[in-house]
């Protein structure tokens, strides 16, 4: 379409292709409306090709080994560790880069596909500019939903991007397993692929610049996962103030610690933290600030712009940067601009995360620390997720800790965290005590099966003198 030609009008117009802005455009179409999605790469997003599915299927065959070898029957059948290169092939099968499904989907739930990077042009107008850039526009009757998601930030560190470290893209699509891989950062990305990569037969320095990983979580939950990445081979290093970074002539990477540490790698990976996708998107339109979050209310509607047209979905408003977060938020601003009145509130109170490590990490809601902040009056309910029937089953030892955080008050649980292997499948059981709000002597009611590892929930709520 040329400049000339005259827009094309949708309900609603989705900049961003990913897992949030297919959701919101799909359900956009289920609630009666028409709608245009926008996409500059390949429809899924970062969680398809280079986050979430490619680092599942890199942890995946560690975990399995883990899981024989924590059995006596079984351990004398692992001879060996994992197999790096059927992993990668694995990966690929479930993580191309390829979208030709995607766009298969799209069509078929009905939503208008508009290839090209999408920019406001103002209230309701986006123009999409394709590759050979030949440009579209489009006209949206009732919202805008921008769900164009974050990139891996990289820190201002001497020489580091000169020194072309890898980010989750690299790392997530890696075609070899470096022989040394130096890990920048101990949040979710840092500690997962470290694990994934040490168990892949490489040398992996992790280093975190505060005095734990995984912050924000429960305190056990940093104690557990630094102890188990030791155990595979990690070479943790926490409060590490990495200084400055160059890439050799013979393409190895050094790092200089603060503290005069020298770290030496053929890798060095990336991963303290996103920046959303919003330098280049046309927010200075709508008065908004270019590379900053969009900031929403919980009905989606971007605050600072007014008439209720623009909304933000998924890690681009910085709420909770999860696929399956994202993918709430889009159902609710889908539904909130075919009229219903509904709101995002599970952000704040019922936020669901789990961490792929072996032992695995979930968790819903809040942390005891975070409960008292805001104002709770609190009891914490504390075991080892291991220590019963089920637990017993899956080995010796069976490590983690299940804890529940409970507001007295109301006697409902506004938190749950457990570590242990498999520990996310058991998450939901919590979620929906969590969200629903459901009181603990009905919980009393709700009976876990033997021998399953869910009877933890016995003796945690004996805890609380049932
Ligand atoms: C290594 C790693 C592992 C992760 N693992 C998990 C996990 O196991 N579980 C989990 O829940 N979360 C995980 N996450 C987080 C998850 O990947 C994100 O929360 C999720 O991808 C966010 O989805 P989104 O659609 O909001 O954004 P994105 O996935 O970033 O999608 C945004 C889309 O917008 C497009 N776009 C950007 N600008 C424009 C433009 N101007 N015009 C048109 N299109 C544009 C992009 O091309 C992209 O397709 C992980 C993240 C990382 C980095
Ligand atoms: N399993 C999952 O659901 C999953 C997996 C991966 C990522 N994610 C999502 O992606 C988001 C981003 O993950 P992330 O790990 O990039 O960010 P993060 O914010 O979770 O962690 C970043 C870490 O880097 C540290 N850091 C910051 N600057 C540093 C520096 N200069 N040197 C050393 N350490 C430094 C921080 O202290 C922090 O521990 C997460 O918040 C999560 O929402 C989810």
């Amino acid at each position: 379409m040329s400049n000339d030609e005259p827009a094309r009008e949708f309900d609603v117009i989705v900049i961003g292709g990913g897992s949030t802005g297919e959701n919101a455009a799909g359900r956009a179409v289920e609630r009666g409306l028409d709608a245009a999605l926008v996409e500059s790469e390949l429809l899924g997003g970062e969680c398809s090709y280079w986050a979430c599915m490619p680092s599942k299927a890199l942890l995946r065959p560690g975990e399995v080994l883990a899981a024989a070898r924590a059995v006596p029957g079984a351990a004398p059948a692992v001879t060996g560790g994992v197999d790096a290169a059927a992993t990668l092939r694995t990966r690929d099968l479930l993580a191309t880069p390829d979208d030709t499904g995607q766009e298969e989907w799209v069509e078929s739930a009905g939503v208008h596909l508009v290839r090209g990077r999408g920019r406001l042009e103002g209230e309701r107008r986006v123009a999409v500019t394709a590759d050979d850039g030949a440009v579209t526009r489009v006209t949206a009757r009732r919202a805008v939903v921008v769900a164009t998601g974050t990139s891996a930030a990289i820190p201002p560190i001497e020489g580091l991007r000169e020194a072309q470290p890898w980010t989750n893209r690299e790392a997530t699509q890696a075609t070899e397993v470096p022989r040394r891989l130096a890990v920048l950062g101990g949040g979710v990305v840092g500690v997962e692929l470290a694990q994934a990569f040490v168990r892949l037969g490489a040398e992996v320095t992790l280093l975190e610049a505060e005095d734990a990983l995984l912050g924000g979580e429960e305190p056990f939950v940093a104690e557990q996962i630094t102890e188990a990445l030791a155990a595979d081979g990690v070479d943790v290093r926490l409060g590490a103030h990495v200084s400055s970074v160059s890439r050799r002539d013979d393409g190895s990477v050094a790092l200089e610690v603060s503290d005069g540490a020298k770290v030496e790698a053929d890798e060095l990976l990336v991963a303290v933290g996103r920046r959303p996708r919003t330098t280049d998107i046309g927010l200075e339109q709508v008065g908004l600030e270019p590379g900053r979050y969009i900031e929403t209310d919980d009905r989606l509607r971007a605050t600072a712009v007014a008439g209720d047209w623009l909304y933000a979905a998924g890690d681009v408003n910085g709420r909770n940067l999860l696929t399956h977060m994202g993918k709430y938020q889009a159902r609710m601003a889908a539904d909130v601009i075919a009229g219903r009145d509904v709101t995002a509130w599970a952000d704040h109170t019922a936020n669901v995360r789990v961490v792929f490590t072996d032992p695995q990490v979930a968790a819903v809601g809040l942390t005891a620390a975070e409960a008292k902040r805001v104002g709770f009056a609190t009891r914490v309910l504390e075991v080892p997720t291991g220590a019963n029937a089920g637990g017993a089953l899956l080995g010796k030892d069976t490590p983690g800790t299940s804890r529940l955080v409970v507001d007295t008050e109301r006697d409902v649980i506004v938190g749950a965290t457990f570590t242990g292997p498999g520990v996310g499948e058991m998450l939901h059981a919590a979620t929906i005590a969590v969200a629903g709000e459901v009181p603990i002597d009905r919980l009393w009611h709700a009976v876990p099966a033997f021998p399953t590892v869910s009877e933890v929930w016995l003796r945690l709520l004996e805890q609380a003198g049932l």
